[in-house]
């Protein structure tokens, strides 16, 4: 099973930013590369403004960097995913919106094996899932947790009470859930604590001063805090 624990969502816009602000000097491949380094162990790539065959030639070369020791996930791109996988190239699934292409349609594109995440921030996205066959969705991305100045049309922000009571009604759904929106250092204990299975960001590593460090502390933050109860 896919290691969500520290989740980085890598993307595109907020890295050439990051980098044109001379908050760093990386790429985002480079800043995946000191991420995987400092011990995350899942990756995202968001990018949005990017067409199938940047996606594709950009899932080719963070594939080359993440080399099996992260799971790397697309945004929204199934068709790519499908793609690459068919061609061998390490890519383990997509993360779909409730807007993208549909849970069911993307898993039978995808195939059983692969990772297959789904955003749900609503009471009617966990009763939509109940309905599906066990397996089409790995993971669900639930947020925002705080606002974020990442995404424009991000959900509103539930708060970690919020994010507690939500995940407690995603019990027993069998897929892994994942915190998302406003999340940087600090914050890991209070996520697990509220049940989450991971984390995932994308200002607190691409847009840090040295992602490698930003990515090392969430990494002993998470490794130090106590496990939420089993159930
Ligand atoms: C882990 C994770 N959770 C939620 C999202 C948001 O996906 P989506 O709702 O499709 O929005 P975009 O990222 O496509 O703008 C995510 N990407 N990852
Ligand atoms: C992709 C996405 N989906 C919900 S919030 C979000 C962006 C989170 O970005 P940040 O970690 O910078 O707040
Ligand atoms: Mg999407």
């Amino acid at each position: 099973m896919n290691d969500p624990s520290v989740y980085l969502v890598a993307d595109t816009r907020i890295t050439a930013q990051a980098r044109e602000r001379g908050v760093h000097a990386l790429t985002l491949p480079e800043v995946v590369a000191e991420a995987v380094e400092a011990g995350v162990r899942m990756v995202q790539i968001r990018a949005k403004d990017a067409t199938a065959e940047e996606m594709e030639a950009l899932a080719r070369e963070v594939a080359a960097v993440t080399d099996g020791r992260a799971a790397l996930v697309l945004n929204d791109a199934v068709d790519v995913a499908v793609r690459l996988r068919a061609a061998g190239v390490p890519v383990d699934g997509v993360h779909v919106g409730q807007s993208d292409r549909s849970p069911a349609e993307a898993r039978a594109l995808l195939g059983p094996a692969a990772h297959l995440g789904l955003s749900a921030n609503q009471p009617e996205h966990l009763e939509a899932l109940r309905r599906l066959p066990r397996g089409t969705v790995s993971a669900i991305g639930v947020g925002t947790v705080r606002a974020t100045q990442t995404k424009a049309d991000a959900p509103a922000p539930k708060g970690f009470d919020g994010l507690r009571d939500f995940l407690a009604a995603a019990e027993g759904l069998g897929v892994q859930r994942i915190a998302i929106g406003g999340l940087g250092p600090g914050d890991p204990s209070r996520v697990r604590e509220a049940g989450a299975d991971g984390m995932a960001v994308v200002s607190a590593i691409c847009a840090a001063p040295s992602p490698r460090e930003a990515a090392a502390l969430l990494r002993a933050e998470w490794d130090a805090s106590a496990p939420h109860p089993a159930g």
